[in-house]
């Protein structure tokens, strides 16, 4: 299973949170967030899949951050439509899109996506986009039978084990981790996450 850490920024504790067991990590670009990167990272991971993510952003804007940011990934959790996904295949990164769920029919929303994405993340509908630090109904999954696997997101934090080994879909692909890992906003408690990695990937999910 993957593990994306998301909205990081501080140099120091990007270089702590890679040696966590993380998989991918992820750099927000939107001034409106409390973990907005102005300006390229510090330090940029050399370990892990460097994850962008963006809201509304342009096709031009995300073309410079693929390069000075170095990215594997790009995150949309704005209303980017099927063509825009569709625009950024030939820079060679992989596509997520962010979908907030609240009723199924936003989950049958995602389908005219599939031929554009490489990954879904499924995340909590807020008025910032993101970040929120509150989960969803995970229940809505259930009319999820897409092709594109997905992480799971939305309010994960140290105490979400026992909900998590509960949970099953056969395109669940990996869980991503913010502020219920904060010490501050973008900073994350490395120690924490490392406990928490750990045991996620122990468990029977490890596949
Ligand atoms: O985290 C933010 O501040 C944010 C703001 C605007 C768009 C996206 C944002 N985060 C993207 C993520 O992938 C978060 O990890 C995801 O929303 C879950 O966050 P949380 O509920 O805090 O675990």
């Amino acid at each position: 299973m993957i593990v994306k850490v998301c909205g990081m920024r501080d140099a120091e504790n990007i270089r702590q949170v890679e040696q966590t067991g993380a998989d991918w990590m992820g750099f927000i670009d939107y001034d409106r967030s409390p973990r907005y990167v102005k300006g390229v990272p510090e330090y940029l991971p050399a370990s892990l899949q460097k994850v962008g993510v963006f809201v509304n952003a342009s096709l031009p804007h995300i073309q410079e951050r693929i390069a000075d940011w170095r990215l594997d990934f790009v995150q949309l959790h704005g209303k980017e439509s099927p063509d825009f996904c569709q625009q950024l295949r030939p820079t060679g990164v992989k596509v997520i899109k962010a979908f907030s769920l609240h009723t199924p029919e936003d989950v049958q929303a995602t389908e005219e996506y599939v031929p554009y994405c490489d990954y879904f993340l499924f995340d909590t509908p807020c008025k910032e986009y993101g970040g929120s630090g509150k989960t969803f109904d995970w229940e809505l999954l259930t009319h999820y039978q897409g092709s594109v696997p997905f992480l799971l997101s939305g309010g994960l934090n140290p105490t979400s084990l026992e909900a998590l080994s509960a949970f099953h879909h056969p395109q669940w692909a990996g869980i991503d981790l913010n502020s219920g890992f904060e010490q501050a906003p973008g900073i994350k408690d490395a120690a924490s996450l490392s406990t928490f990695i750990h045991s996620f990937k122990q468990n029977k999910y490890n596949f």
